[in-house]
């Protein structure tokens, strides 16, 4: 029987199936951050179990850390779970990229930097971006902490397949628009349920011609469409990426692997249980205007007016979520003005997305009302960023340059939103409170973050970066 790239990788690592029942997985590899993990080593020690394979297991801290000053932990909690981190790591022999480390960084930005992330792997972590780490073609979900426990005890997961979603892309991105812009667009034509209970494959020619780092926000954000894991069939742009990172298969042995790989992909007559397709022509830099990642609109339409909505349900949310976020129905986004801009989080905080916003930046300065910060994925991004010069481009112009973290993506550390100001974000969730109490959060593109950093309002980066203001004539692209 023909098969999905997901059934090739599930029947790989199955080490009990049984019919309509949960298998248990083999998993390849377990990440590890200081938020998710201590009441599940807690359990361990409980219950004087021990961690089966250390050396499957990947530790680092991201979430808590403070991105500037980052050995000054004010925060007591987080300071406990670092330590806790530390210390557990030390006591089962697992790796950790600590503060100290030149490999430092989120957790979803150094597994593929550093080679861990592979082709055909099974990659858990106790955290829900973990499908970020599709795009290599690996079966990567997030868990829960209890689940946690258990990989370590055991280096194995019970799971119950998932139903398959195909989400194919074609067509060529419009200047401007970027991977972020098209997943934001497939979130807010088919909704945060789009994906529920299934692992998409993103396939078409668009993906296709993706990067890996463009590929990895795609994956990254399948997540709020819904799906369990968003992944990526491994082609030569893959194995391109992954030779000569740090932990990779080397010379003959990355050879031979490339040749596994090549077999992983979806048979051609395989069958989804549910296939979308998306016209990535039609796709503009996209803005979201209310209280999750649906809730969003290219910049040239306005926030949605509710003579437009039919259900009383809809409207209510609506209403609901514009009156948190500080906006009027029908309202235009270029006519916002923005207090706060964040580029980061494991959506867009590698090397090509700061190159994207740096290009907006030069030579320009941050609105005089807007407080702007950029924060690498990971210490090695930054370093790169800063062998490139771009940490001059953006320091320049005014923004903060930063140590790597999850930062403003979530208020979990120093960085916040305070109540009622707005950010210009390029993170993936924009739940309320999500960058603090009463913070207004619209999800963008890097590239649109940045415009928005210097008009200090939203602004069509496309009629931006040709020099156009609104009402001059716009030649398109
Ligand atoms: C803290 C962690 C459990 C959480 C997640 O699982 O996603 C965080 O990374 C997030 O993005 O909200
Ligand atoms: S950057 Fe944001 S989304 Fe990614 S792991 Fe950290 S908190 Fe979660």
């Amino acid at each position: 029987m023909a098969k999905t790239i997901i059934d090739k990788i599930w029947e790989n690592h199955s080490v009990i199936q049984e019919n309509n029942k949960p298998s248990l997985l083999y998993i390849d590899l377990h990440l590890l951050h200081e938020v998710t993990s201590p009441q599940a080593f807690a359990g361990l020690r409980e219950k004087k179990r021990t961690v089966r394979r250390p050396d499957l297991c990947f530790a680092t801290m991201d979430h808590n850390i403070p991105t500037k000053n980052r050995f000054v932990i004010d925060d007591s909690i987080a300071l406990k779970q670092i330590q806790t981190l530390e210390e557990n790591c030390k006591e089962y022999g697992i790796h950790l990229e600590g503060l100290h480390s030149a490999d430092q960084g989120i957790v979803h930005v150094i597994g593929p930097e550093l080679g861990l992330t592979l082709p055909g792997k099974t990659i858990v972590c106790g955290d829900s971006h973990t499908s970020t780490h599709g795009a290599f073609g690996a079966l990567a979900f997030g868990i829960g902490t209890s689940e946690v426990e258990h990989v370590l005890a055991t280096q194995t997961l019970w799971q119950q397949k998932p139903k398959q979603l195909q989400v194919k892309i074609e067509g060529k991105l419009g200047y401007g628009v970027t991977a972020k812009d098209i997943v934001l667009a497939l979130i807010a034509n088919y909704g945060t349920n789009a994906g529920a209970g299934h692992v998409i494959e993103f396939t078409g020619e668009t993906v296709r011609n993706f990067t890996m780092e463009e590929r990895m926000t795609l994956c990254n954000m399948s997540i709020e469409a819904g799906a369990k894991a968003g992944l990526i069939a491994p082609d030569e742009t893959t194995y391109a990426y992954i030779k000569g990172k740090k932990y990779a298969p080397k010379d003959d042995e990355f050879d031979e692997k490339v040749n596994e790989w090549s077999g992983l992909r979806s048979d051609p007559d395989a069958v989804f249980d549910k296939t979308i397709e998306i016209n990535a022509a039609q796709v503009e830099p996209m803005v979201t205007w209310g209280t999750n990642p649906s809730m969003g609109v290219g910049i040239s339409e306005h926030v949605p007016s509710l003579n437009e909505v039919q259900s009383e349900k809809e409207k209510e949310s609506i209403q609901k979520a514009l009156a948190y976020m500080g906006l009027t129905p029908g309202q235009s986004l270029t006519e916002v003005p923005v207090q706060h801009v964040f580029i980061g989080s494991c959506t867009n905080s590698r090397l090509s997305d700061l190159k994207a916003a740096a290009e907006v930046v030069k030579g320009k300065k941050v609105h005089a009302e807007v407080q702007a910060i950029v924060v690498p994925g990971s210490q090695q991004v930054k370093a790169k960023a800063e062998e490139e010069g771009l940490h001059l481009v953006f320091k320049e112009a005014g923004f903060d340059w930063r140590d790597s973290g999850c930062s403003m993506c979530l208020g979990m550390n120093p960085d916040i939103v305070p109540e009622g100001e707005r950010c210009a974000s390029t993170s993936n969730r924009n739940f309320e409170g999500r960058q603090g109490k009463g913070a207004r959060t619209h999800l963008v593109s890097p590239a649109m973050a940045a415009a928005a950093a210097i008009e200090g309002r939203f602004v069509d980066v496309r009629k931006f970066v040709s020099g156009l203001r609104e009402g001059e004539a716009y030649a398109g692209i």
